[in-house]
């Protein structure tokens, strides 16, 4: 059986900050730090020896990597970040605050915007601060492939390509992983895994730095059993 862990980054400055963050590269707050280092401790209990480690390009998730692998002395195995595990593209409503958006545009709206499947946000317009055209991170993308304001749908379509051809060999091949990523691109995985339809996947939540544990099929790369680590702060899960 394989061991597969999927935590989501501890929490950030703009979670703290009720802000739209999508791919603006905000910190751990201190909690958000702690949060990172009990997720070490509550995987240390667990035993288990990685083989590898994948993570975003964004620090706030690539730090509670570090952390987490630094709280089961295991810093020396082989990272992989990539851009296609980022969170999710939050377009035009990138570092807006989250209330004052409900205030203007309405619960509902609001809600579509950020738990419908296959709405995307209004687009982020190309002189925003923060299109990701800015960054030089992002250099290497072509502009037709940067990501300007994604649906869940449409985060789902760039993540699991990436799964499939990067994660899933390690995956097939016995070993066990970590990945620390971000709630929508989790969301995209975790709907692959458990086989979650459409519609019902946007109700399912990962708390920050709380580490999901899935014991994996190696053939069928299905869970056989999955649980939060931190009980005390776990969300409901599909059924396995
Ligand atoms: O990008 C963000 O703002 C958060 O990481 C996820 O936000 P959401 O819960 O509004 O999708």
């Amino acid at each position: 059986m394989t061991k597969l862990i999927l935590v989501r980054h501890g929490q950030s400055q703009w979670n703290l900050e009720n802000r739209f963050t999508g791919w603006v590269d905000v910190d751990l707050t201190e909690e958000g730090i702690a949060e990172a280092n009990k997720a070490g401790e509550l995987i240390l209990k667990e035993g288990i020896q990685f083989d590898a480690a994948f993570t975003s390009y964004q620090k706030r998730a690539i730090k509670t990597l570090w952390l987490a692998l630094e709280g089961i002395d295991q810093m020396y195995i082989p990272v992989t970040k990539d851009w296609h595990l980022n969170e999710r593209h939050y377009g035009g409503l990138t570092s807006l605050n989250k209330q004052e958006t409900r205030d203007k545009h309405g619960d509902e709206q609001v809600h579509i915007w950020r738990r419908s499947f296959d709405v995307p946000p209004p687009q982020i317009d190309k002189n925003h601060e923060y299109h990701p055209s800015k960054e030089v991170k992002y250099s290497h993308i072509a502009p037709s492939e940067l990501p300007t304001g994604e649906s869940l749908k449409i985060t789902t379509e760039r993540v699991l390509p990436y799964y499939k051809s990067q994660i899933v060999p390690h995956l097939k091949a016995g070993s066990n992983l970590i990945i620390s990523a971000h709630g929508n691109s989790l969301r995209a995985l975790m709907k692959e895994i458990f086989g979650v339809p459409d519609d019902d996947i946007p109700g399912f939540e990962f708390p920050t730095g709380n580490p999901l544990l899935l014991d994996m099929d190696e053939k069928t790369l299905k869970p056989k059993a999955a649980r939060y680590l931190d009980e005390s702060r776990a969300k409901e899960l599909p059924a396995v």
